[in-house]
């Protein structure tokens, strides 16, 4: 039976509205991840819509079913929805995860040297200094400015940036991440898609004590296996110090700029120097320091220097020995009762109180980093010599 001409107008009006349904998970029109079926509509209006999720149990399928309905709702001439969920079959799975890969080979590394996604490695010498921090609010500050930004959390000690971004359930365990066959996919907070060591432990309260190899797999595939699609941005946050985890880094993307986290003290320049140095030796350049934890404004006016003063712009001109590109103090954060309870709350001060001293701050580092092209190291220029 062929539908009556004015029906099969109407089920294409139907399929076009779909094409502004977005999977929240994927980030992309559930028309173009084939998750459509069949589009009817009965002479009286009503439209039946056949969904294909990719897996059972698929936690955006609440979501999905509701847009679709509303979606199919909103066009002219539907009288009623009729809106059925089914599951793709393995096949359908697997042409799915490799359209979405781009048709690259499995495993393949989509932030290589010709990648344009620019690839930021956040370290600090030592632990405390805000590194995640800087890190989650910098992520939000980006996404905000309408950029497509991830975070992989490869800081195995500390994997703090699930709940930094509100991604942990009320025993504050990290989010699991929905898997489609071999393809990872991360959650998004803040506009922000994440994947981080934490999502992978059952007890949060283990320490990772993971070795050099088993470190080294897992990094590689967050950035192989976690479906993030293009990437203006992709951030991580790496443990501080000098580790193992920081070598990793440097032989998988060694197009990556580095920023160093330290604090005002003077004394911690040394460290912080430290863990610059070794990113510098694995082949990345440092693009600059983030002073964290400066200044404290009173109510009076007056500025309580908690941790002294200075300490950034020592770290930043002592890096500078040994590469050509001048590593400059990007930022000075100042301590922030409104950053730590962002940071506690799961809401990043930059979104729940973007006038916070601190917020201003790594907004303004946002606005730098955002007008930046992809640095030209490990590049090809495309040039040919005749
Ligand atoms: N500018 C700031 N003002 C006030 N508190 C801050 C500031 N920056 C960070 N903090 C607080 O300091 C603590 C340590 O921050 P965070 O976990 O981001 O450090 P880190 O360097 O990533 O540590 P680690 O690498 O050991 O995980 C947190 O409680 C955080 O809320």
């Amino acid at each position: 039976m062929t539908d009556a001409p004015e029906t099969a107008a109407l089920a294409a009006r139907v399929r076009r509205a779909l094409e502004r349904v977005i999977d929240p998970e994927i980030r992309k029109p559930i028309t173009e991840l084939d998750m459509v079926g069949e589009v009817r509509v009965a002479q009286d209006g009503v439209a039946s819509v056949d969904v294909k999720l990719t897996i059972v149990g698929c936690p955006a399928a609440d979501t999905i079913e509701r847009d679709v309905r509303e979606a199919t709702l909103g066009v002219d001439g539907v009288s009623a929805a009729d809106v059925r969920v089914s599951v793709m079959t393995r096949e359908e799975r697997a042409a799915l995860t490799s359209k979405l890969r781009g048709g690259r080979a499995k495993r393949a590394m989509p932030f290589g040297p010709d990648s344009l996604t620019r690839v930021y490695a956040v370290t600090s010498g030592k632990g405390g200094v805000g590194k995640s921090t800087v890190t989650a609010n910098l992520a939000v500050a980006l996404a905000r400015r309408g950029l497509a930004v991830g975070v992989v959390d490869a800081d195995v000690y500390g994997f703090s940036i699930p709940g930094l971004l509100g991604l942990v359930d009320s025993a504050g365990a990290a989010v699991k991440p929905t898997q489609v066959d071999d393809m990872i996919l991360p959650p998004v907070a803040h506009g922000v898609k994440v994947i981080s060591i934490g999502m992978f432990v059952d007890d949060t309260s283990t320490a990772v004590a993971w070795r050099g190899p088993m470190l080294h797999r897992t990094i590689q595939q967050f950035l192989t296996d976690v479906y993030f699609g293009d990437l203006d941005v992709l951030l991580l946050d790496l443990p501080p110090g000098t580790g193992d985890v920081a070598i990793s880094v440097g032989q998988l993307l060694p197009h990556a700029e580095v920023l160093v986290v330290t604090t005002p003290q003077p004394a911690a320049a040394d460290v912080a120097e430290r863990s610059g140095l070794v990113a510098r030796q694995t082949g990345q350049t440092i693009l600059g320091v983030v002073e964290n934890m400066a200044g404290l404004v009173q109510p009076d006016g007056s500025v309580l220097e908690l941790f002294g003063s200075g300490g950034g712009a020592e770290t930043a001109r002592r890096l500078s020995r040994g590469q050509d590109a001048r590593v400059e103090l990007l930022a000075s954060v100042p301590l922030s009762m409104g950053l730590r309870q962002g940071g506690d709350s799961g809401v990043p001060v930059v979104e729940g109180a973007p006038a916070d001293p601190a917020a201003v701050a790594i907004e303004a580092l946002a606005a730098r980093l955002a007008v930046r092209e992809r640095g030209l190291a490990g590049r090809k220029l495309g040039l040919s010599v005749g």
